[in-house]
């Protein structure tokens, strides 16, 4: 398991149907000093809004993934240096494990496989688009998130697990539980990360946390403070 993810400390999730604060242009969004960006979103995503993500940010050395939310949103461009691609543990339907996936198979494939990684969500936000969109079971106690994760990473070979509170500040304890049973597979922590204490607070139990809606809301200076938090959190860990 050796994706570049393994060193990463910080993504920035850019929606793209979302604006960036006033007076902010993505040369700024690309020197917040977030080890990739991410370009997503549940809602309203189309591939024009991703194309005019992915072309401002291509200038910029930050790693670019898309992560798609269905096969129709995704572009191909050399300058995207992968797809992350999410698989939803606790969706209601099977559509959102494997069914999304078959789909884009069937229509597109051969995929670019080298560069096509899986991420395993565990939804725990009742009140964020993607829970409803996948209609997910977001009743989810510490040990159920982490079987689910220790699922992932030993039986289905994930190397990103994903825990999603998207929109809201997670339980801790949860990604806690999640990390306690990974061995090799990344912790991506995603929800609710708006000042440096809750980037450092998650960055204790979470390898990689996911910033979304503050660069939107805040704009690049507070995104800033949190890659400081979960770096100064990760430093302290290899410290102690
Ligand atoms: C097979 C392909 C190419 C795609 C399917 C991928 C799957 C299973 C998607 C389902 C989960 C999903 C919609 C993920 C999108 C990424 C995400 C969670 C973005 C955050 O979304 P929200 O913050 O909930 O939505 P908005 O900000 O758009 O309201
Ligand atoms: O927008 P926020 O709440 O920061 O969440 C980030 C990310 O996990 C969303 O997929
Ligand atoms: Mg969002």
């Amino acid at each position: 398991m050796t994706g570049p993810w393994t060193d990463w400390d910080h993504v920035l999730k850019v929606d793209p149907d979302k604006d960036l604060v006033d007076g902010e242009t993505f040369s700024d969004v690309c020197r917040t000093g977030t080890d990739a960006i991410e370009i997503g979103g549940t809602l309203d995503v189309t591939t024009d809004k991703m194309q005019r993500v992915v072309e401002a940010c291509s200038r910029y050395d930050v790693p670019l993934y898309q992560e798609p939310s269905n096969p129709g949103v995704v572009i191909e461009s050399d300058d995207l240096d992968g797809y992350l691609v999410p698989t939803v543990f606790n969706a209601d339907s099977s559509f959102w494990v494997t069914g999304a996936h078959k789909e884009w198979v069937r229509i597109d494939g051969p995929l670019d496989w080298d560069r096509t990684t899986t991420e395993a969500y565990i939804v725990l936000n009742p009140d964020a688009s993607v829970a409803e969109l996948t209609e997910a079971d977001t009743e989810q106690a510490a040990d159920d998130v982490a079987s689910f994760a220790a699922v992932a990473e030993r039986m289905f070979g994930q190397e990103i697990v994903y825990i999603e509170y998207s929109g809201t500040f997670g339980d801790p304890e949860k990604v806690a539980a999640a990390q306690d049973a990974l061995r090799e597979s990344t912790l991506f922590y995603g929800g609710g990360i708006g000042d440096y204490d809750a980037a450092y607070e998650m960055g204790k139990h979470a390898d990689t946390v996911v910033v979304g809606d503050l660069l939107h809301d805040e704009g690049v200076d507070a995104v800033r403070e949190t890659v400081e938090g979960v770096n100064d959190a990760h430093a302290e860990t290899v410290a102690e």
